[in-house]
């Protein structure tokens, strides 16, 4: 599975229909690729409470920007895109979301994953936002994705429940955030221990510059399931990264090293 992460840039100084734009053509450049990921909250940013309810946006194709333009990338890219998160307007409510897209490369919008985690403890998201209720594993035809985002990497059950997943238990955990440079070491250390614990790959994608006031950490990396990193972005800069997963090293490293059998609870 060639894997391609988008740190997207996510600045105030760029309009959000702009950032939209550039977004899906940075996407449209990544034909070849078996899974394309990009950042929590890109059009928005992570930190811009204040514009969460006008940005605020419905996660159906058919009536929403954000949605309507990735699935479009991915149908011309021909690819699968995790297409990070949105602040999903409830079509049912007033309720607002952090919600992921997943679309296949014939830009069906295969699966949403509203994120369960909300950060910020009793401000921003937390507040802001109503929670999650579902793990969500998406189908894709290499191997089952496990999705989670950001804050959520901070609480190891949700991992589990992901890898446990019934028909078929994640392979791959797909980490959109849009994490504070100053927990960076927090966000990297998070990512590989997900990966080793759970032997399966972590693709965490996190967006460079600085919203809101709150500068980036950058640092996306692909982890394999012994916890080697098989790229990184090393500044805090827009990047892309691709590196290609053998998956079958998921069961290689169950077998020589089976601490999943271990567990007692
Ligand atoms: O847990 C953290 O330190 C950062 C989480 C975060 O920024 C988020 O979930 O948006």
């Amino acid at each position: 599975m060639r894997a391609s992460l988008l740190q997207i840039q996510v600045d105030p100084d760029e309009s959000v229909n702009s950032r939209r734009e550039r977004v899906a053509s940075l996407v449209r450049e990544q034909s070849g690729a078996d899974l394309v990921v990009l950042p929590e909250l890109w059009p928005v940013g992570a930190f811009a409470f204040e514009r969460f309810a006008a940005e605020a946006e419905y996660a159906d194709p058919a009536s929403g920007a954000t949605a309507l333009a990735m699935s479009a990338a991915a149908r011309d890219a021909g690819v699968w895109l995790h297409a990070g998160s949105i602040v999903e307007k409830s079509p049912t409510g007033g309720d607002l979301y952090n919600t992921s897209l997943v679309f296949s490369p014939e830009g069906q919008l295969v699966r949403t994953y509203r994120k369960i985690h909300r950060f910020g403890f009793d401000r921003g998201e937390a507040t802001l936002m109503s929670a999650g209720t579902e793990p969500v594993t998406v189908p894709h035809p290499l191997a089952t994705l496990g999705l989670a985002t950001c804050y959520d990497l901070r609480f190891p059950e949700l991992f589990r429940a992901l890898i446990d997943a019934e028909p078929q238990g994640a392979r791959v955990l797909v980490v959109p955030a849009g994490w504070p440079a100053k927990r960076a070491e927090h966000w990297t250390l998070f990512a590989r221990t997900r990966a080793v614990e759970n032997q399966v790959f972590v693709l965490a994608c996190g967006t460079a510059g600085t919203h809101a006031g709150v500068p980036q950490a950058g640092r996306s990396a692909i982890i394999d399931p012994w916890g080697d990193v098989l790229a990184e972005t090393t500044g805090t800069e827009e990047t892309v990264i691709t590196a290609d997963l053998d998956l079958s090293q998921v069961d290689k490293v169950r077998d020589s090293f089976p601490v999943l059998k271990d567990r007692v609870v």
